[in-house]
């Protein structure tokens, strides 16, 4: 039998090129030899090259074995097809690595990540200043963010001065922690638009720290008044000392704290309101539509009446928008503004006059 023993001469392939025959190492498997295994042993160049025993061959003599010639990987088979079934699987595909990626593929994805994270940096640090070092101080300090400012406003300005005061909260928010207020350059034109509408009476949805609260009530005209909405008794109860500390009395300006939706529809029986003649929605985008349609059911609006509107653009009411653009009772316009320290950040307020419910 051709190539049979470590001794074997070459092999003819069928396309006439020549094959080194095998040749083990391994003293067991020399044809000399009388050793009968209960289990040949597996050859060593099998192993190597990926293929396993299969558990259900019989051992067998070793020159029938020694009969088969192997070349790299693959087994000439057309002289022991059988045995070759036998011991020869296909080369087995290492499993999968569960939770490993392929550095490959791995930095494919650096690219993407490096232009988001420089196309976003000003989102991401807004994240970082707005919810991780916020929560951070709030967790070290057991206060929250308005107390802190209070804190700071209590130190550091004018009792009775609300210029001051906004100015102080404006300089901590930059240089110390970011407060989601309004800022002092949307401030600017919320004064202005005030003191140009001069209204009797005026809303506010969302007080927070009472930042726009102030800058509201010092433009109102001689006797005017402002109601002002926050949900939220621990924010409420900061903007209440804020408030007074800049000198504004319970007359000129009413904190009500409780939710938008509850407290419009008793604005007229409860706290005496029948009409606003400014109103400013500041406590959350996605609310405004609901609001400004209780505003309207409950006849609050009267023709003339401006609605100034926050956060239009970011984080966005576009439903809100698109109402008052559409519903034909307004006028619309947009004022385009920054973020506070963040002017990257488009955002806008929108100025809607109320023509009335015809
Ligand atoms: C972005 S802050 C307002 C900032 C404020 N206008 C300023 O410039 O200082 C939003 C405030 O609205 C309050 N708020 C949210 N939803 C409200 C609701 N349905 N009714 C009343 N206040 C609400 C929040 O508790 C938060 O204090």
């Amino acid at each position: 039998m051709a190539g049979v023993g470590p001794g074997a001469q070459a092999a003819p392939r069928r396309d006439g090129v020549r094959q080194e025959p095998f040749r083990s190492h391994d003293p067991r498997l020399h044809p000399a030899s009388n050793h009968r295994p209960r289990a040949y042993p597996f050859p060593d160049e099998l192993s190597r090259c990926g293929c396993r025993r299969n558990p259900g061959f019989r051992p067998r003599p070793y020159r029938v074995i020694l009969a088969n010639q192997w070349e790299g990987t693959r087994c000439v088979t057309d002289r022991l097809p059988l045995l070759s079934y036998a011991l020869i699987f296909p080369k087995q595909e290492p499993p999968a690595q569960v939770g490993t990626m392929s550095p490959a593929i791995a930095l494919a994805f650096l690219p993407l990540v490096v232009t988001l994270l420089v196309r976003y940096r000003h989102y991401f640090r807004l994240l970082v200043r707005t919810v991780l070092l916020r929560s951070l101080r709030d967790c070290l300090s057991g206060m929250r963010i308005e107390e802190r400012a209070f804190s700071y406003v209590l130190t550091h300005a004018l009792p009775g001065d609300p210029g001051h005061i906004l100015t102080t909260l404006d300089h901590w928010s930059s240089h110390c922690e970011y407060l989601s207020h309004m800022g002092p350059a949307k401030g600017q034109i919320l004064m202005r638009l005030v003191e140009e509408k001069a209204p009797a009476c005026a809303l506010e949805l969302g007080t927070y720290c009472g930042y726009s609260t102030l800058l509201i009530a010092r433009a109102l005209p001689p006797g005017g008044c402002l109601l002002t909405v926050e949900r939220d008794p621990r924010t409420a109860a900061v903007a209440e000392k804020l408030i007074r500390l800049a000198g504004f009395d319970e007359r000129t300006v009413e904190l009500i704290v409780g939710r938008s939706e509850e407290v419009i529809p008793r604005l007229r029986t409860q706290y005496q309101m029948n009409r606003a003649d400014l109103v400013l929605l500041a406590h959350r985008p996605r609310c405004y539509l609901r609001d400004l349609q209780l505003l309207e059911a409950h006849a609050l609006l009267p023709a003339g009446a401006t609605v100034l509107a926050d956060h239009v653009l970011f984080p966005g009411a576009p439903r809100f928008l698109q109402y008052a653009k559409s519903c034909g009772r307004y006028r619309c316009r947009l004022h385009h503004t920054g973020l506070p320290d963040f002017p990257a950040i488009k955002d806008g307020i929108a100025q809607l006059t109320y023509a009335g419910p015809g």
